[in-house]
């Protein structure tokens, strides 16, 4: 049975078309996906198709239409309303394209199940369906990443690969099903990047055996990153870490250090000798062939399948050459050594999804660079470091920062590599501690909302300038590092032409705004208080400049003039104000960012999630349909108490106590400052004592209530 449903193509029911396909998926579990140049459809095992209005714009211009074909009537979907009373010819027409359409697809997916093959066949069928039976035509909106994606059947790469010279073409694609059928064994092996037994790899079986390079391993995502991968793809070859020496500690040392973290304790359950395969390489990036020695350089070339680039300046105050250089040059120079990998298979570069924040909208698209960035790099290079601070502003233009205006020009020197790698770009928006994995409120540092919180618990931050209605674009380090993890996997697998970006995004999908985040960190340092706290948590947000300067003056500056005099007093060294002063600085760098909407299109992230097996989707969660917002934030809070601060959960009862008497101190506080005013003002001074008795009238009341009860 078939259902042609009417579906208006205007921007403000793209929720509910994406619940209708939500919940298709959902019911139907495993599905097939496949792109069109106009947009994207999905082909469920059940012989269920979903297909958004933009793939339908490429079949039917005229008519924009949310497709639901099931092959049973019984349950209509509620979302998608009647069918449309004027059913024209063409739709008829349409109806009978899908059903053979469809019944072509069952075959293929009947087929696929024997030969066990999975996405590869099922990527090709429907558009070169539709194109055979010349229905397919090139109209329709496209987004670049929709075209790369398409782009990808349709050219034949010319990479070092063996197994691309035999990936079939998509022109061959329905004529060759059959054929496909008979040798897509040895296709397939070829696809899944040499994996036994004829199946499409799964995640953790495409990681087995292979060598990864991991830029920035030392860092928040890092380390998350290397932790997952050992975990979860315990077969990985092993992995080669860019680390430099630091802070008088060795490269070795540091990747010691770091394996004996909390954050390594599942894995060394797991496999006590899981550092063997771990194998640093002494790399600072900003030096001229990222200081990596020449026997390195020969090793990663020949043994590197896949590399995460992660390594970047996150300084939101960085000077402008700095950030150009790690962000931007070393992009460059990390990409020129790819190249030279013989058994590349995937790059994925690591972005923001601020990079563009300079636009309200933002596809899943590389945007024209504000500037070339060759030449940027060229006219800096010789200008003096004062002469640079003095036209930064003019350069980043109406970007807030040089990190996002680098993050930016570095996806543009990606691109510019994307005909010879196969690239993509992961752009996590505000990355928070861990949802689930490896424990849940993993954190290990102050960046983003991190420091807020923590100041905020301490009871130190009590105003902050933020839209309490706009959205709050959080998103788990282990989602960010699960979606990492797959496109690597989707990037050597299917080997898209162009580079595919991921908008990696909660605020399309499960929005949390900025007022609600307030109210549940509060209520979460409330019940789980942090040590030795300044004040009692009570921060509050507001979007008005003027309120946020008169709270800054009474709640910061005033409490810290006083806490200081009293440190005076004692012999000790002032230094509330300054922790206040560099706060402000913090705080005043993010505000840009708590203060305003973006909206984010994440339909490559939906794309990959429907292309993992039920199995990798729940070890490579990355479904943030799934995230509890109250409950996240709960374990956030907790994390940035157990791992930032290395406090003992044991000790919450003593901080509570210690709040009681923050409490009893305030209350006491207070009233001694009401007593001293009314001592000061009202008992000294006759004109304060008539103006008390006028606005006051209910002393003379009592008293003359008492007066009639005697
Ligand atoms: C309660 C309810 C509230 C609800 C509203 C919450 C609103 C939150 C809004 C968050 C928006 C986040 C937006 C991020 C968007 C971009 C995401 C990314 O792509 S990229 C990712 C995002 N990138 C970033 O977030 C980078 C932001 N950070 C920076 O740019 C710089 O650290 C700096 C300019 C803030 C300070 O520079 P400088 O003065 O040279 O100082 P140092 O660096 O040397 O550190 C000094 C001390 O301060 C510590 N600390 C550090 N950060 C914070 C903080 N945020 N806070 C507090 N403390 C912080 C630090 O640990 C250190 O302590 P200690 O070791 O001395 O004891
Ligand atoms: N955290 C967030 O909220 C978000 C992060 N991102 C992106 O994710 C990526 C990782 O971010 P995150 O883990 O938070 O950042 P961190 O600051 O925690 O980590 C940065 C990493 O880069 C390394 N690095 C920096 N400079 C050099 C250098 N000169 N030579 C060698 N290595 C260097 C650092 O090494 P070392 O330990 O030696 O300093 C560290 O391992 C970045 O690309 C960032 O832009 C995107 C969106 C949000």
């Amino acid at each position: 049975m078939l259902y042609i449903y009417r579906a208006s193509h205007r921007q403000e029911n793209r929720p509910r078309k994406r619940r209708v396909r939500d919940r298709a998926l959902q019911e139907h579990g495993k599905q097939l996906s496949c792109r069109g140049r106009a947009g994207a459809g999905c082909l469920m095992p059940s012989g269920s198709f979903w297909c958004s209005p933009r793939g339908v714009e490429g079949i039917n211009p005229e008519l924009k239409l949310c497709l639901h074909l099931r092959e049973t009537s019984s349950e209509q979907p509620e979302h998608c309303g009647a069918p449309p009373e004027d059913t024209p010819r063409t739709l008829e027409l349409e109806n009978n394209l899908l059903l053979s359409l469809a019944s072509v697809w069952q075959s293929f997916y009947l087929l696929r199940t024997q030969t066990g093959r999975q996405a590869v066949t099922g990527e090709r069928g429907v558009i070169p369906a539709a194109r055979a039976q010349g229905r397919l035509v090139g109209g329709g909106r496209e987004s670049a990443a929709t075209h790369s994606f398409f782009d990808s059947r349709q050219r034949e790469r010319s990479l070092p690969h063996q197994h691309m010279s035999t990936e079939p073409s998509l022109e061959r694609d329905l004529d060759g099903l059959g054929k496909q059928a008979t040798d897509g064994h040895t296709r397939l092996t070829d696809i899944s990047g040499g994996t036994e037994g004829g199946s499409m790899a799964s995640i953790p079986e495409y990681y087995a055996s292979k060598n990864v390079l991991i830029t920035g391993a030392t860092g928040f995502m890092g380390k998350v990153l290397v932790e997952k991968l050992l975990r979860a793809c315990p077969e990985v070859k092993a992995l080669y870490l860019l680390v430099r020496p630091k802070a008088g500690q060795s490269m070795e040392e540091r990747v010691s250090d770091m394996m004996t973290c909390k954050l390594f304790d599942r894995v060394r359950e797991d496999n006590p000798d899981f550092h063997q395969k771990i194998i640093p390489i002494s790399s600072e990036l900003t030096q001229p062939g990222l200081a990596i020695s020449p026997e390195d350089v020969e090793t990663l070339s020949a043994c590197i399948n896949v590399v995460f680039h992660c390594a970047a300046t996150i300084r939101f105050d960085e000077p402008l050459k700095h950030a150009l250089q790690l962000n931007v040059i070393a992009t460059q120079q990390l990409l020129g050594l790819a190249k030279q990998m013989h058994h590349l298979e995937a790059f994925v570069h690591i972005s923001t999804a601020y990079a563009n924040c300079n636009r309200k909208h933002i596809d899943e698209v590389i945007y024209p660079p504000p500037v070339e960035p060759k030449k940027l790099i060229d006219s800096l290079e010789w200008m003096d470091d004062s002469i640079v601070r003095d036209i930064t502003p003019r350069l980043i233009g109406d970007r807030p920062n040089t990190y996002t205006y680098t993050k930016a020009l570095a996806e543009c020197v990606v691109q510019q590599e994307q005909d010879k790698l196969n690239i993509a770009i992961i752009r996590p928006s505000i990355v928070g501690a861990s949802w689930q994995e490896p424990v849940p409120g993993w954190i290990d540092n102050f960046n983003g909302p991190s420091g807020v919180f923590i100041a905020a618990g301490k009871g130190i931050l009590r105003t902050m300038r933020a839209n309490n209605d706009a959205v709050a674009d959080l998103i788990p380090v282990d989602m960010v590092i699960n979606l990492t993890l797959a496109a690597g996997w989707y990037t050597a697998v299917h080997r898209p032409k162009s580079a595919l970006v991921y908008n990696c995004t909660t605020g399309g999908i499960n929005p949390f705004h900025w007022g609600q985040i307030e109210h549940h960190v509060m209520s979460s340092f409330k019940r789980n208080p942090l040590e030795q706290a300044f004040r009692r948590p009570n921060a509050n947000i507001t979007s008005n400049y003027l309120m946020n300067q008169y709270w800054i003056l009474v709640s910061h500056k005033f409490p810290a003039l006083i806490y200081d005099f009293v440190l005076r007093l004692s012999g000790q060294k002032p230094q509330m104000m300054r922790i206040f002063n560099r706060l402000h600085k913090a705080i005043g760098l993010l505000e840009y960012f708590s203060s305003q909407d973006w909206e984010w299109n994440s339909e490559n992230m939906s794309m990959l999630m429907s292309q993992l097996t039920p199995e990798d989707r729940r070890t490579f969660n990355f479904d943030v349909r799934q995230l509890n917002w109250p409950e996240y934030i709960e374990n956030y809070c907790i994390g940035t108490k157990k791992y930032v601060l290395n406090e003992d959960m044991s000790d919450i009862p003593a901080a509570r106590q210690h709040l009681r008497k923050l409490r009893n101190i305030r209350y006491t506080f207070n009233t001694v400052l009401v007593v001293f005013i009314w001592r000061v003002f009202i008992a000294r001074s006759q004109m304060a004592r008539n103006i008390w008795r006028r606005r006051q009238p209910w002393p003379l009341a009592v008293s003359r209530m008492q007066h009639l009860r005697l």
